[in-house]
């Protein structure tokens, strides 16, 4: 076990990010030659240290916001959609308004003495009765029938203003003028009049005369329907159920105390004393005028419920977009703090509901909505504010539960019409008739506090109510508190719930336990990071500090374990190994493992195993490996999107597992799939990027005009990306890992899919972008590697078979050379022996046709020797033609690869 100990230099000087557009621009000529090495051992990279000061979080902010406008900007059909459902929603309740008005308020004829109902004393069905606290009654009675009527326990005891309501001696129709009189102050309160009367026939029997007086035309009654007719709805409904309490106040003592005892024979069987009970039903008198039917009132609950949750599939499809495509990664490997992420898209989103409810007010003041103009501005617009708070939450936290569009967007939309149609049928239904305490437990579905809040306001705002006024508010439903209470309680609990979900389910990197926080590691670890970024915040250091610091290492000891191959390790392997113990490489992984958990069914899957590699400063390092070889992975640990399972990766001396923040400022990835947004033009993609790093202004201007210049994009740069060629995509793709000057560029098969031409320009760019830099490039094109890089690595397995430069793996793993003479036939033989005698332990491969291959040891090849001597006897010899060629690094990497077949299949 090989073990380094070391101290670290800092920089704490501030200073603004460095533009060094000669990082793009100046070429480095040497590319490919072995000279890189001397200015390595010259200058060794910091650790711990970045170039840059760490990004602001205001930049990040400013940049995604503008990126989200101008997205949203763009997505046209959304954007109708959203104007069009809104307006066709208060245009509906406006078009209600005009033909509730033209059609359903007819005039009212006079009704003084309506139709009376006799029934018997006790009706075959007896109902409850359906008052609520709210209700009133309006009554007179003999002071003698006092304690019956005080008897009336259960609703009347409820009835605040039962007693002040109460009119002492009046005869029927006195009652009657008082109802007529009052009419349209009471037909929304009042549910319910009585007349109670009684007296002594002539046989001493003694009589009680109840008729109670039931209002069709209120509120109180279904919809307001039934204005004017005498139906039979209080017949079925109200009726008995009052007769139901004459009797039960009949059956009790205090209808002995009264004095008016008798015999009862109900058809109950029972044998009760008492007097002869006449009941009656009559309606309410009405005057004449002109009826006030509101259709709004009735509906205006539902659309606006409807309308003012639209945006919540909204939200849910701008996040499920970036998290399906991949593009919430990307933006974190070039730094983005979640934080920020979701701050952004809270704020970003909330001002898009408070567009639309601009819109709705706007149009609902002027076109005189009585809910907006009866009720207190604040009482309606302080649960607009709050509804939509709670609901980006609830997007948010839906959003987690969902990687794909299609499936967030067909659930969004159920959900607007489900919800607003299940608040409109079971608010008023059911949760309305329940105790304070289900109203609040059903409205931690906030759609409940909305609709329930709605309602209020909007009976509040019927034609006979005065509105909801700034002395009605109250820490109950009726007095909206509870609603407020309940939407602020729910942006908290969804915003919890969103991240405890991102956080167990991210869309990449693995489940976490559900109780993870429970871990004490959990809390190590966020102890740690929070250590680390306090300390990291002014480590940062400019070009004349690099020039300084000499050599500098990391004052954690690394410990090297054994390779799973033990004595086996092949010695370039074991050689890098004990080479990046010592180095302070700005890229250092060593003992690197990772572990796939099996899902479905599936076995754990070793992606990665005991991974040892240092990439220098200036170096651009070659990851070759078979599908599966696990080059991916790797790349995806060092840019944070994985945690690793065991070993150690450190970029310029910040630990992946603690330090990612400070990676993520001076790191940037070519993923291997273009991650774009198809709404953004090329030119406004690095602009975000540039923006996020802080570019600006002037800066940020040349800096995307010189990099897309050297992707040849500069012409196409207005074009949306969704028009580019998979070419220009991924063009575009190299140039946004290089726009924001990292220092260190991941690039995973970066010219995959490009054409010749493409390719070389791209090569290009990754040639003079090295210069200060470490690049890891992982690729399937072996002309690709062996142009571009200093270093190769061949992995297979997730395992690191071989590692040099390009020359030397070539020497090591290749055959030599190979030559090709042609000749004659007649000649033949003789050609093969002036072969033999040139090249002594040379190997024919075949011959056909005067044509002959031949393997040659790389010793036995001086070139120029070669060449003098071939052409100075080609022609005496008879040979046509002939060439000499050296093993391809192809050929290296099928060599290695099939060495590594079948092997290295461990336990984990
Ligand atoms: N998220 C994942 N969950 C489980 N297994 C995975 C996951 N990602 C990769 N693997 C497996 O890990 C191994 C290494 O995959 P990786 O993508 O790193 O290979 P690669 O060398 O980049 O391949 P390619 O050249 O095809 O991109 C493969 O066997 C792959 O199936």
């Amino acid at each position: 076990m090989i073990t380094s100990t070391s101290t670290s230099h800092f920089s704490s000087e501030d200073k603004e990010p460095e533009i060094t557009l000669s990082d793009l621009t100046s070429v480095n000529d040497d590319y490919g030659s072995t000279s890189r090495e001397n200015s390595d051992k010259k200058r060794k990279v910091p650790l711990k240290t970045r170039k840059t000061k760490p990004i602001s979080t205001k930049d990040q902010f400013f940049a995604l916001f503008k990126k989200n406008y101008r997205l949203q900007k763009r997505s046209k059909k959304t954007n109708v959609c959203i104007g069009f459902v809104a307006l066709f929603v208060v245009f509906l309740i406006f078009a209600m308004q005009i033909l509730t008005d033209k059609y359903l308020n007819s005039d009212r004829e006079e009704i003084r003495d309506p139709k009376k109902y006799d029934f018997d004393l006790f009706p075959s069905r007896v109902l409850p009765f359906a008052g609520s606290e709210s209700s009133k009654f309006l009554g007179t009675y003999q002071p003698k029938l006092d304690k019956i009527l005080t008897s009336f326990k259960y609703p009347m005891e409820a009835m605040t203003l039962l007693s002040s309501q109460l009119m002492n001696e009046k005869d029927q129709s006195g009652l009657d003028q008082v109802l007529y009189d009052t009419f349209d102050n009471n037909e929304q309160e009042l549910v319910s009049g009585f007349y109670m009367n009684s007296w002594d026939l002539e046989d001493g029997k003694k009589v009680l005369d109840y008729k109670v007086y039931y209002n069709s035309s209120g509120s109180n009654s279904w919809l307001g329907f039934n204005r004017n007719k005498q139906d039979d709805l209080g017949q079925t409904l109200f009726l008995p159920s009052v007769v139901n309490l004459v009797n039960r106040a009949s059956f009790s003592k205090v209808w002995d105390d009264s004095g008016l005892n008798g015999t009862i024979k109900s058809e109950y069987g029972y044998n009760l004393t008492g007097p002869d009970i006449r009941v009656g039903l009559k309606n309410f008198p009405v005057t004449a005028g002109k009826n006030q039917f509101d259709l709004v009132l009735f509906v205006q609950p539902f659309y606006y419920t409807f309308l003012l949750h639209f945006l919540l599939p909204v939200f849910m499809i701008i996040v499920v977009y970036e998290k399906e495509n991949k593009l919430v990664d990307i933006m974190i490997m070039f730094g983005l703090k979640m934080k920020v992420y979701w701050s952004v898209n809270f704020i970003f989103n909330y001002g898009l509901y408070m567009i639309l409810i601009f819109v709705f007010y706007v149009s609902g003041y002027a076109l005189q909505f009585r809910f907006f103009l009866q009720n207190n501005f604040l009482a309606h617009f302080i649960l607009f504010v709050l509804w939509g708070f709670s609901m980006v939450s609830l997007a948010f936290f839906l959003s987690t539960l969902f990687n794909k569009v299609r499936t967030a967007s067909l659930i969004g939309y159920f959900l607007v019409i489900i919800l607003a149609l299940v608040s409109f049928l079971i608010w008023d239904n059911i949760i309305a008739g329940q105790g304070t305490a289900s109203q609040v437990l059903c409205m931690l579905l906030p759609s409940f506090a909305l609709y329930s809040g709605i309602k209020v306001l909007s009976d509040s705002s019927s034609i006979s109510v005065q509105g909801f006024k700034f002395s009605n508010f109250a820490l109950t439903v009726d007095g909206l508190g509870v609603q407020y209470l309940m939407l602020v309680a729910c942006t908290v609990i969804y915003l919890v719930l969103g991240a405890y979900i991102y956080t167990i389910l991210p869309s990449t990197g693995g489940k976490k336990s559900a109780f993870f926080f429970l871990t004490k590691k959990f809390w190590r670890d966020m102890r740690r990071k929070r250590k680390n970024a306090k300390r990291n915040q002014n480590q940062y250091y400019t070009d004349e500090d690099q020039e300084k610091s000499g050599v500098v290492s990391s004052e954690d000891s690394i410990e090297l374990h054994e390779d799973p191959r033990g004595e086996n390790i092949p010695e370039d392997v074991e050689s890098e190994r004990q080479r990046v113990i010592v180095n302070n490489d700005p890229i250092r992984l060593i003992n690197l493992k990772k572990i796939y958990k099996g899902q479905d069914g599936n076995p754990d899957k070793l992606a990665v195993n005991c991974l040892t590699l240092g990439i220098k400063l200036n170096e651009c390092f070659g990851i070759l490996g078979p599908n599966g070889a696990g080059k991916t992975t790797a790349v995806n640990i060092l840019s944070g999107l994985f945690p690793l399972t065991s070993g150690q990766a450190k970029i310029c001396g910040f630990d992946v597992t603690r330090e990612m923040n400070e990676i993520h400022t001076l790191m940037s990835v070519c993923p291997q799939h273009d991650i774009l947004w198809g709404d953004q033009s090329g030119e406004e993609t690095l602009e975000f990027y540039a923006r996020m790093h802080g570019f600006k202004n002037e800066k940020l201007d040349k800096r995307v005009k010189k990099t897309l210049e050297e992707v040849g994009l500069y012409d196409d740069r207005k074009k949306l990306i969704k028009e580019y060629s998979g070419g220009m995509k991924r063009r575009i793709s190299v140039a946004c890992a290089l726009i924001t000057n990292p220092q260190v560029i991941f690039l995973d098969e970066p010219t995959t899919g490009l054409d010749p031409a493409s390719k070389r320009q791209v090569w290009d760019v990754i040639r003079k972008a090295r210069k200060k830099k470490s690049i890891i490039l992982t690729t399937h094109s072996m002309e690709e590697a062996d142009s571009l890089c200093d270093r190769i690595g061949i992995m297979a397995n997730g395992i690191l078979r071989t590692i040099g430069e390009s020359q030397e793996l070539k020497t090591r793993f290749g055959k030599g050379f190979k030559f090709m003479v042609h000749c004659s036939l007649e000649d033949e033989e003789r050609v093969k022996k002036f072969v033999m005698e040139l090249f002594p332990n040379a190997n024919e491969m075949n011959s056909l046709a005067g044509t002959s291959n031949y393997e040659v040891p790389t010793d036995e090849v001086v070139l120029s020797e070669v060449f003098q001597t071939l052409e100075e006897q080609k022609n005496d010899l008879g040979i046509i033609d002939w060439g000499i060629s050296q093993t391809t690094l192809e050929e290296v990497f099928h060599e290695i690869t099939k060495m590594a077949e079948g092997k290295d299949q461990f336990n984990i």
